[in-house]
């Protein structure tokens, strides 16, 4: 039998390679802690745990097994304990709400400022012990926290406290002060739009945070009359019969917001006075009520100028120092040519899957080719589809796919030729998509394998059926010319992309 002093040695040197594996193991975990703050990830797995520890257990001789069981779960405490920490440490400017997925304030910020900024998801119960370790500097607040945070503050702001929510909280040296940029935001954005309130009535959808700080900001700026609609007291979306003289709409309300796109519960077509209406909403971009004014020719404005302005002014906040104004223009541009998707309509054969498939590659963007995407979905060739189908089933199969492909962000989509023809999907591109017209010579278009422009005659017939709703819906119209670098560059100067 070996010595005790041999042994203890023969540990010595298995403890050294175990904390030398240990510190390995925590710089990994370290950049996992990284990897969950920038991604708004939550901290625990337990299936992954369980599957781990089974995992090692197998490995392990039967008398063993116990022990490293309980070794992990220590191991797996200290490195939860370990992000948590991290997460917090490093969360000093940031959001907090509930489903922050859909947020843009990430991007925002970084094109306004230098600090980090990140998302981080709260649950009601854990609110408390968030504000009461106030690691953070300085903080924007969204749904459904705006309210309920005020209790934690130590000072809040005048205009913050008369409208009764706060989006903005600063952390001077433990002291809490909440503010509402929200309202700046939004005043701003009615004068990047030429817009003015004063002696309108208006209708204010929603009756929360967001719409007590609409109400704010009409008094504000005289207003004649404003009414709150909501669904939970009088008057409600079934009175508005009452209210069809007014002449601004303002939707403070999450009806329409992404993921539920497309919904509305007004019918403008109703409203005799009407001259504009505001959506709060800035995913999707035009929500189905700025879409259904645009049609009726009403002046309408989506969220997002506003959620810029907000964002700048919390920025001076946080930062205590002004920042150049036109800043808040600059982002806006910035965001809506990264968020919005770049939609290519136009004639079979336009070249819509080539130049968006060179798009995509250029930029670095998702391509979603709506005939591809029928063809795998189908199994067959549109040809086929066609021929043993009918053009009906076809129609339907790609309304089908535009619903879901038009709410994403910043994506490069290849439109089907003769999907414009139906008023809901010019809808559904509409919503989030920059549209650029491929307008290519008729002699030039390719015919092959392409249905309904085979023979020369009909495609005439499509091209003057087809041609003025394509320039209709189209943001901008690029002569396509035959060498596809040169059009590449028409497309990318259209779009003022270098
Ligand atoms: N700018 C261009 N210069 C030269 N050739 C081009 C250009 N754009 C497209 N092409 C060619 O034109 C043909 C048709 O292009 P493409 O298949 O991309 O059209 P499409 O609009 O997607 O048609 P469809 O509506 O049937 O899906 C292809 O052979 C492609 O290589
Ligand atoms: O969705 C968002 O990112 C935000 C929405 C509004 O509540 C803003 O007040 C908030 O600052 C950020
Ligand atoms: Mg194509």
């Amino acid at each position: 039998m070996r010595k005790l002093d041999e042994l203890r040695n023969e540990l010595d040197r298995i403890d050294d390679n175990i904390a030398k594996l240990i510190n390995s193991r925590m710089e990994i975990v370290e950049e996992v802690s990284r990897y969950k703050l920038e991604n708004n990830t939550n901290t625990s797995d337990s299936k992954r745990k369980l599957d781990i520890i089974k995992r090692l257990k197998c490995n392990s001789k039967e008398e063993y097994k116990t022990i490293i069981e309980e070794i992990y779960k220590e191991i797996f405490r200290e490195s939860e304990k370990f992000i948590e920490n991290y997460k917090n440490n490093h969360f000093l400017y940031g959001l907090i709400g509930e489903n922050l997925g859909h947020s843009w304030s990430k991007e925002i910020h970084s094109e306004i400022a230098s600090y980090k900024y990140y998302l981080k998801n709260i649950n009601k119960n854990d609110l408390l012990d968030f504000f009461k370790e106030r690691k953070f500097k300085g903080i924007n607040v969204t749904m459904p926290y705006k309210i309920d945070c005020i209790k934690y503050l130590d000072k809040i702001d005048i205009d913050a406290e008369n409208i009764g929510a706060v989006n903005t909280i600063v952390n001077e040296e433990g002291v809490l002060t909440g503010y509402n940029t929200d309202l700046y935001g939004f005043e701003d954005s009615l004068k990047y739009f030429s817009y003015s309130l004063k002696n309108k009535k208006v209708l204010i959808l929603g009756s929360g945070g967001a719409s007590k700080m609409v109400s704010e900001a009409l008094k504000r700026a005289g207003v004649s009359k404003f009414q709150v609609i909501s669904r939970f007291s009088w008057p409600s979306y079934e009175d508005l019969d009452n209210f069809l003289d007014y002449n601004v709409i303002i939707n403070t309300s999450p009806v329409g917001m992404y993921p539920n796109n497309m919904e509305s519960l007004i019918d403008l077509s109703k409203f005799s006075n009407l001259d504009f209406v505001y959506d709060l909403i800035y995913n999707p971009y035009k929500t189905k009520l700025i879409l259904d004014a645009e049609k009726i020719g009403v002046k309408a404005v989506s969220g997002l100028y506003m959620l810029v302005a907000q964002a700048y002014y919390a920025s001076e906040l946080f930062l205590n120092k002004k920042i150049e104004k036109n800043k808040i223009s600059e982002c806006y541009k910035k965001i809506l040519l990264s968020k919005r998707n770049i939609c290519l309509v136009g004639m079979p054969g336009s070249g819509k899957s080539t130049m968006g498939k060179i798009l995509a590659e250029t930029l670095n963007r998702s391509l979603y080719d709506i005939d591809i995407m029928i063809e795998e979905k189908e199994g067959i060739s549109i040809s086929e589809i066609f021929e043993k189908f009918g053009e009906e089933y076809f129609r339907k199969a790609e309304t089908e796919i535009l619903r879901e492909i038009s709410k994403e962000s910043g994506a490069i989509i290849a439109s089907g030729g003769g999907s414009i023809l139906k008023e809901v999907n010019r809808d559904l591109i509409r919503q989030n998509s920059f549209v650029i017209f491929l307008d290519r010579p008729l002699e030039k278009l390719e015919r092959v394998g392409r249905p309904l422009s085979k023979e020369p005659k009909s495609l005439e017939k499509l091209f003057s059926e087809r041609y003025l709703i394509y320039k209709e819906i189209s943001d901008l119209r690029v002569s396509v010319v035959e060498n596809k670098e040169e059009c590449l560059k028409k497309i990318l100067e259209g779009l003022k992309i270098d």
